[in-house]
């Protein structure tokens, strides 16, 4: 039987490194992908050393059209079809509002917000051209159902970026496309090293790892998110067990946010 192809944005690191791991002991075929070309090389080297033969790289911006076309004619041509494409490429912006500038706005919005809309226009078109169905995998976040001080344009596009969830969820069920997203916590990311620090400047009276106890101390479950807790959920959407949903943004947070 042909294996099941998918595609992960931004996963040279973090949860989208996660995801692919977990995609991959799934039994898909795995196309990561990043615009650091330097950690997707050394991620996909790390992947195959332990022992996954499936797995490509297609570097690229997901902010870009063309690349995200690109990337996956790379995946089709590589293994030979499309079944599941994860949006999860995004960035942090730490700003007080009064502050927020067009820079932050434009960075923010075209990578987080344009960036999902032109991966799915891309893997739905895909989808269609195949004649099969397809499942549409956004990273959203709590940040998608409340909205945080300082974090005013993350939220925002967060909150876009659900709402496109559930537009795009509409419009291509008639196609068999699922849409759905993922809304992680606080996981000890990258991301959320720099959003630490980026907290901690806008207010010296913090210091460095504050931002990041607070957020992840009141979480019920009593301890951060590991990739691997996000990579379940996704796991879940990406299989045909969650077949009957969609146009879902899934909390997936150990107790933070209740809707
Ligand atoms: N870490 C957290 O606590 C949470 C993260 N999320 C979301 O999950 C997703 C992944 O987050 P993390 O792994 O924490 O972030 P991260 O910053 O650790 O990793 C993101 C990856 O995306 C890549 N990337 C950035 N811009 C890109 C672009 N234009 N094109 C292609 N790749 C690009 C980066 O190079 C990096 O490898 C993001 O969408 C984020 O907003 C949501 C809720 C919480
Ligand atoms: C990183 C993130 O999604 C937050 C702080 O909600």
């Amino acid at each position: 039987m042909t294996k099941k192809v998918a595609v992960v944005t931004g996963s040279a690191g973090g949860l989208g490194r996660g995801i692919a791991e977990r995609l991959l002991k799934d039994g898909f075929s795995v196309m990561i992908h990043d615009i650091n070309k330097e950690a997707l090389a050394e991620t996909e080297k790390e992947i195959k050393a332990a022992g996954y033969e499936d797995v490509a790289s297609f570097a690229g911006d997901v902010s870009k059209k063309e690349d995200q076309v690109a990337l996956v004619a790379a995946a089709v041509q590589k293994f030979g079809q499309l079944n599941v494409f994860v949006n999860n490429a995004g960035i942090e912006a730490v700003t007080p509002f009064l502050k927020i500038d067009e820079k932050e706005l434009e960075r923010t919005f075209k990578i987080n917000v344009f960036g999902t809309v032109y991966g799915t226009q891309a893997a739905a078109e895909q989808f269609i051209k195949q004649g099969t169905s397809g499942k549409i995998i956004n990273a959203c976040s709590i940040a998608g159902h409340e909205a945080y001080e300082v974090l005013g344009t993350y939220s925002a596009t967060k909150h876009a970026v659900k709402a496109f969830t559930h537009v795009a969820a509409k419009e291509l069920a008639s196609k068999h496309i699922t849409v759905n997203a993922y809304c992680p916590g606080v996981a000890k990311t990258k991301m959320w090293d720099r959003i630490d620090a980026e907290m901690v400047k806008a207010d010296p009276s913090l210091k460095p790892g504050e931002p990041f106890a607070k957020f992840s101390g009141e979480i019920a479950l009593g301890r951060y998110e590991t990739p691997t807790d996000v990579a379940n959920l996704v796991h879940f959407l990406a299989s045909e067990d969650s077949d009957y949903i969609t146009g879902q943004a899934i909390l997936v947070d150990g107790g933070l946010v209740y809707k």
